[in-house]
C-alpha cells in the first residue's frame, strides 16, 4: 500500500513515492523520550526495489544544469525552513537548538557548494605525445558518474552529513540509495520532501529506514550498488569495506582528536575554544576535542580557565535557547561514558569538573592525571569528556598526538610559524588546524582521515572525485 507521507510519520521513499509499511518504529525526542515521529522498517524486497529504481533512474539523462538547479533549490528551501529542520534535529538528536540552526545553515552551504561543483567537473589533457612513438597521439580524460551510490549516515549530524553524501552524488550524476541512522531518520526524510518539491527526477534519491545491521548487509550484497559512502563507526566501516569487495568505498570514521596548546599561544582563546569544542553536541562529534596537550609553562593557567568555562555550561532541554548542552543519544551511551571515566579514575585520573551522570545526561567533564592507555585517551569517547595532559617540548607533543590509531584532525594553538610547519609535516592526520581546535570544519574544505579514521575525502569537490570514474580517451591521429 503506497501513501504520501504526512507530518512526521514517514514511509520509505522508493522511485519517487512514499511507501508506508505495516512495520513501523517510533522516533523519540532524546530529552524526554516522547514520540515525535514514526518511520517504516525496510525489508529485503524494499532494498531490491530501491536499488532497481536507482539503477533505472541512472539511465535517464539528468543534465548538469538541471542537477545544479535542483541542488540550489533544495538549499534555498532548507534556508526557508530553517526553524522546522532545527526543531527536528534538536529533538531527534538532543542537540541544542542554536547548534541545530547552525547545522541547517551549514547544510544549505553544502548543497550550494555541491551545485557549484557540478559545473566544475572536468578531466585534463594528458600529453601522451611526450612518450617516444606516441608523437601523433593526443589524449584527455573525462569523469563519469559511478552509477548507484549507497549512502549510510550516522546519528550525530543527521542533516549536514546526509547533504555531504547526497549533494555530491547527485551533482556528479549518480543515483542514491540513502540509509540514515535509525536514531535520527526524520531529518533525512524531511530533506527528501524538499528534493521532491524541487523536482528531483524519480528514482534519483531513494531512502530506506531501519536498523543498520539489517538494511546494511542487504545493500552491500546487492551487486547493482556501485559505490558505498559511509560515515560512522570504524567497526561498521570495516565491515562495509569487506562486504563491498572490489567496489569503491569512502569511509569517514571516528577519532580521538588531539589539540596542542603551546606556551606562546593565546591562552584565553585556546581555553574558550577547547571548552566549547569538547562539548558541542555532548561531545558526539567525530572531531570533538578529546585529548589536550598543554605546554608545562602554561598548564596551570590553561587548566584553570577550561575548568571554569566548563563548569558554567548549562545543561537542559535542547529546545530551550539557553541550553548549551543536551542529553546524549541514549542512556546506554551516557552509562558507557560514565564507566570509562570511572575506570580512568580507578587508574589514577582526577576529575577537575563534571564526572556525574543523570539518566541520559553526562556532565561536561575535564580529566587530568591521565595516561595514553586509559580508554578516555586511547579510544574514541564520543561523549562530553576531555582529558588534559602536559608536555615539555615540540617533538614530545607531536609523538603524543601521533600515538593514536586514529588520524582525522588535530588542533594546534601557537604563534610560532616554525612549530606550526613542523606539526604540519609530522602530525599524521587528514587536517591540522592552527590556532583553533581539531573541531574546526567548513563544508567545502577537503575533510577525511588517515589510519582508523577512514579513507577518502568529503567536501563536495573531493566527494565528487570519489563518486566519479576517470576515463581517458587517446586519439591516434
Ligand atoms: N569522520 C566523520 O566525518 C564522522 C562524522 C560523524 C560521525 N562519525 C563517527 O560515527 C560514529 C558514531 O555514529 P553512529 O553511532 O551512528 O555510528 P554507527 O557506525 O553505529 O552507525 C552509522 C550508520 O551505519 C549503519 N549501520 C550499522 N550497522 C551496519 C551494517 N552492518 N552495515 C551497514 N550499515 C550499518 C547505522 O544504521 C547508521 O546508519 C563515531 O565513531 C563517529 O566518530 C564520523
Ligand atoms: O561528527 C563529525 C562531523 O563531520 C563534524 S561536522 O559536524 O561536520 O563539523
Amino acid at each position: 500500500m503506497n501513501k504520501v507521507a504526512t507530518d512526521y510519520s514517514f514511509g520509505l521513499f522508493i522511485n519517487g513515492e512514499w511507501r508506508i509499511k505495516e512495520d513501523t518504529v517510533p522516533v523519540l525526542n532524546k530529552y524526554n523520550q516522547e514520540k515525535i515521529g514514526e518511520t517504516s522498517i525496510t525489508n529485503e524486497s524494499d532494498v531490491k526495489e530501491a536499488v532497481e529504481s536507482a539503477k533505472k533512474a541512472f539511465q535517464v539523462p539528468f543534465s548538469l544544469y538541471d542537477r545544479y538547479q535542483v541542488l540550489l533549490k533544495v538549499a534555498q528551501l532548507l534556508k526557508d525552513n530553517t526553524e522546522e529542520f532545527a526543531a527536528i534535529i534538536a529533538q531527534e538528536v538532543g542537540k541544542p537548538i542554536n547548534e541545530a540552526r547552525g547545522e541547517v545553515g551549514r547544510s544549505a552551504l553544502t548543497l550550494e557548494n555541491s551545485a557549484e561543483e557540478a559545473k566544475r567537473i572536468h578531466g585534463e589533457e594528458i600529453p601522451v605525445e611526450a612518450a617516444p612513438g606516441s608523437e601523433n597521439r593526443k589524449a584527455f580524460t573525462r569523469r563519469y558518474p559511478v552509477g548507484v551510490v549507497a549512502a549510510i549516515t550516522p546519528f550525530n549530524v543527521p542533516l549536514n552529513l546526509v547533504c555531504h553524501k547526497v549533494g555530491p552524488a547527485l551533482a556528479a550524476g549518480n543515483s542514491v540509495v540513502l540509509k540514515p541512522a535509525e536514531q535520527t531518520p526524520l531529518t533525512a526524510l524531511l530533506l527528501t520532501r524538499l528534493f521532491e518539491e524541487a523536482g528531483l527526477p524519480k528514482g534519483r534519491l531513494n531512502v530506506l529506514t531501519g536498523e543498520g545491521h539489517e538494511v546494511g548487509p542487504l545493500l552491500t550484497s546487492n551487486p547493482d550498488v556501485n559505490m558505498f559512502t559511509f560515515t560512522g563507526s570504524p567497526q561498521v566501516g570495516e565491515r562495509i569495506r569487506k562486504e563491498a569487495g572490489l567496489r569503491d568505498v569512502a569511509l569517514e570514521l571516528g577519532n580521538n582528536s588531539a589539540t596542542i596548546v603551546h606556551k606562546d599561544a593565546d591562552i584565553d582563546q585556546a581555553a574558550q575554544l577547547v571548552a566549547q569544542k569538547s562539548f558541542n553536541n555532548a561531545g558526539q562529534v567525530c572531531i570533538s576535542v578529546q585529548r589536550v596537550y598543554v605546554h608545562d609553562d602554561v598548564y596551570d593557567q590553561f587548566l584553570g580557565k577550561v575548568r571554569e568555562a566548563t563548569s558554567q555550561i548549562k545543561l537542559g532541554d535542547p529546545m530551550d535557547p539557553s541550553t548549551q548542552m543536551g542529553p546524549m543519544i541514549a542512556e546506554e551511551e551516557a552509562a558507557r561514558v560514565e564507566e570509562w571515566v570511572n575506570e580512568a579514575v580507578a587508574e589514577g585520573a582526577a576529575i577537575e569538573t563534571g564526572g556525574k551522570r543523570d539518566g541520559v545526561f553526562y556532565q561536561p567533564t575535564v580529566l587530568t592525571n591521565v595516561n595514553s592507555e586509559m580508554k578516555v585517551c586511547k579510544q574514541e569517547v564520543f561523549g562530553p569528556v576531555v582529558a588534559i595532559d602536559s608536555y615539555a617540548d615540540e617533538d614530545e607533543v607531536i609523538s603524543f598526538v601521533n600515538d593514536s590509531e586514529y588520524g582525522l584532525q588535530a588542533g594546534l594553538f601557537t604563534n610560532s610559524l616554525a612549530f606550526a610547519m613542523k606539526a604540519m609535516d609530522h602530525i599524521h592526520v587528514g587536517g591540522l588546524i592552527v590556532n583553533d581546535t581539531s573541531g574546526y570544519r567548513v563544508d567545502h574544505m577537503p575533510y577525511g582521515g588517515v589510519k582508523k579514521s577512514g579513507t577518502g575525502k568529503e567536501g563536495p569537490r573531493y566527494a565528487i572525485e570519489e563518486m566519479t570514474e576517470e576515463k581517458i580517451v587517446v586519439f591516434n591521429l
